[in-house]
């Protein structure tokens, strides 16, 4: 009987408020309305001390997603997903994980210094009657905050930032990282991609840990990535982009690529892998620039025989166009070498990409040349601040052998090391060819370190052989053309003392038989 009472109670109110509504909506002029509305918004928020906050999928730009649901998605994801009831999983793109996060309408808390926050997820139908390629497209998600109103500030200035930080971070955790390419044909379908990029997902298995190396000069390096990684702050202070630039220079096989490889696993960065032959010239190596993205390391491969560098080699080219085109007087062609030069990369665009104005735009980005020849390079492009750091990757020695050993076989200690190692200073084989012989590709040698360790020592005896003929060869030829060269000038001379007893008969004479 009081469940009857207080129903109909509370149904004489709601008629009451009903009626009153309808009052106000006939009789009283649409100002005054409206200030009633607020006033009774206001009444109710006097009884009700909680706020909310909307956080929509879709903020000011209509046509991407705000960087601020993504985060909270994320961090609602990582950090309270396990708290809530009802979950979703989707395969995400460009994420390598699965990602589970809070279905729609339903509500998680979490927990900031003492506060409890509420989150609900939810989504409502658009208004507006567009068509839509998409499906799902006409539906607006959105996440709502709901708070005490005592810890407005809290939430306002300390909550939803650490949110916004730590949704970011999980985003750059979980993201599948790429390898970018300026060289794919994308020509069989100008429509699928605007991007001058294209990409793949980024995995090689390559780490510090991994790789041969003297420990020293692995420990620098990697000290010097972390010190690039944290000073942020320190750029901006003494005013300089940041970015930093390495030099890998060494014999080919001892590891240039796969250092970079290792640098991108450790700092977590995507690689875009320039291929400067494909890029037609400087304007279009300034929008690549352009597009790349932060927390990137891009790599210029084998940087002296990839454009003319040098002012020298340029000339020849024309020295020898021009005798080109003195044989034949034909009109000239497209493929015409002073057009050609006019739509190349020049040192001077190269220059500009690496530190021209706008590549200040984002930041942490590593640039990185590799070179079988350092010397080859021009000096302005190597010089300090713009490649910071020049990384030399040598031959293999004691040292590396011991990572390589330990990687492959799990050898830490082996009788046949006191050999290897004399041999290994003695001679020069890449690391590549070292690891070679120690993971022999038959099924029944597999793993066995005797087995792998003496046929290193026969390689390596080879090589140093192999490399004695050739230095004796070397010299044999040097001392060969020395002594052509003396007859040569001896006759030189002959042909001089002929020449001038023929022509002019004076003191000159003398001087030269002297
Ligand atoms: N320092 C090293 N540590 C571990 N593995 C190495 C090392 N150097 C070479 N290798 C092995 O040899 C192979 C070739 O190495 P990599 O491609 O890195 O050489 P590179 O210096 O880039 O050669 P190139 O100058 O020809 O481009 C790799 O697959 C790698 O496994
Ligand atoms: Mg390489």
């Amino acid at each position: 009987a009081m469940m009857v009472e207080r129903w109909a109670g509370f149904g004489s109110a709601m008629a009451t408020v009903i009626f009153l509504w309808s009052v106000v909506q006939n009789y009283v002029p649409p100002t005054f309305r409206l200030y009633l509305t607020a006033w009774a918004a206001k009444v109710a928020a006097c009884f009700n001390p909680y706020l909310q906050i909307t956080i929509s999928e879709y903020g000011a730009e209509r046509f991407q997603r705000s960087d601020f649901f993504l985060a909270v998605e994320a961090y609602l994801s990582d950090a309270c997903a396990r708290r809530a009831r009802k979950l979703k999983a989707e395969l995400v793109k460009d994420s390598k994980n699965l990602r589970v996060t809070v279905d729609d309408h339903e509500e998680v808390t979490d927990d900031f210094s003492g506060t409890t926050i509420w989150w609900y997820a939810s989504k409502r139908q658009s208004k507006a009657q567009v068509i839509t390629f998409y499906p799902g497209e006409d539906e607006r998600r959105f996440y709502k905050v709901v708070f005490h109103r005592r810890h407005r500030d809290l939430v306002v200035d300390s909550y939803l930032p650490f949110v916004l930080g730590e949704g970011r971070a999980v985003t750059v955790k979980n993201r599948q990282r790429r390898l970018f390419t300026n060289n794919a044909s994308r020509n069989w379908n100008p429509y699928r991609s605007k991007s001058v990029w294209s990409h793949v997902p980024f995995e090689h298995p390559a780490t510090f840990d991994t790789l041969a190396m003297h420990p020293d000069e692995k420990e620098a390096i990697v000290d010097d990535l972390m010190a690039f990684q944290e000073s942020k702050d320190y750029y901006a202070k003494v005013g300089k982009a940041w970015k930093r630039g390495y030099l890998l220079y060494g014999p080919p096989g001892t590891g240039k690529s796969t250092m970079i490889a290792a640098m991108a696993n450790f700092l977590d960065y995507d690689v875009y892998d320039l291929e400067l032959t494909a890029v037609k010239n400087n304007t279009e190596l300034r929008k690549l620039f352009i597009e790349t993205t932060g927390k990137s390391i891009i790599v210029i491969e084998d940087i002296d025989c990839s454009i003319d560098l040098t002012g020298k080699r340029r000339k020849d080219k024309k020295a020898s166009s021009d005798k080109d085109s003195d044989d034949d007087d034909k009109p000239k062609l497209p493929m015409d070498p002073e057009k050609d030069d006019a739509t190349k990369v020049t040192l001077s665009g190269l220059l500009n990409f690496i530190d021209g104005l706008w590549s200040a735009c984002g930041g942490e980005r590593i640039i990185i040349f590799t070179t079988n020849h350092k010397e080859k390079l021009d000096p302005a492009l190597i010089r300090r601040g713009r490649m910071d750091k020049h990384i030399e990757m040598s031959y293999c020695r004691f040292e590396g052998f011991k990572v390589l050993a330990k990687n492959y076989l799990d050898v830490i200690e082996h009788e046949l090391f006191g050999e290897i190692q004399r041999l290994l200073e003695e001679t020069d084989m890449s690391p590549a060819d070292v690891a070679e012989n120690l993971m022999p590709m038959s099924k029944k040698k597999k793993r066995d370190p005797d087995l792998c360790f003496s046929g290193l020592i026969e390689a390596l005896k080879q090589a140093k052989e192999d490399a004695a003929a050739k230095e004796d060869a070397v010299a044999a030829k040097a001392k060969e053309e020395e002594e052509a060269k003396e007859i040569k000038e001896r006759e030189a001379k002959k042909d001089e003392g002929k020449d001038k007893t023929s022509g002019e008969a004076n003191g000159d004479i003398k001087q030269g038989d002297k």
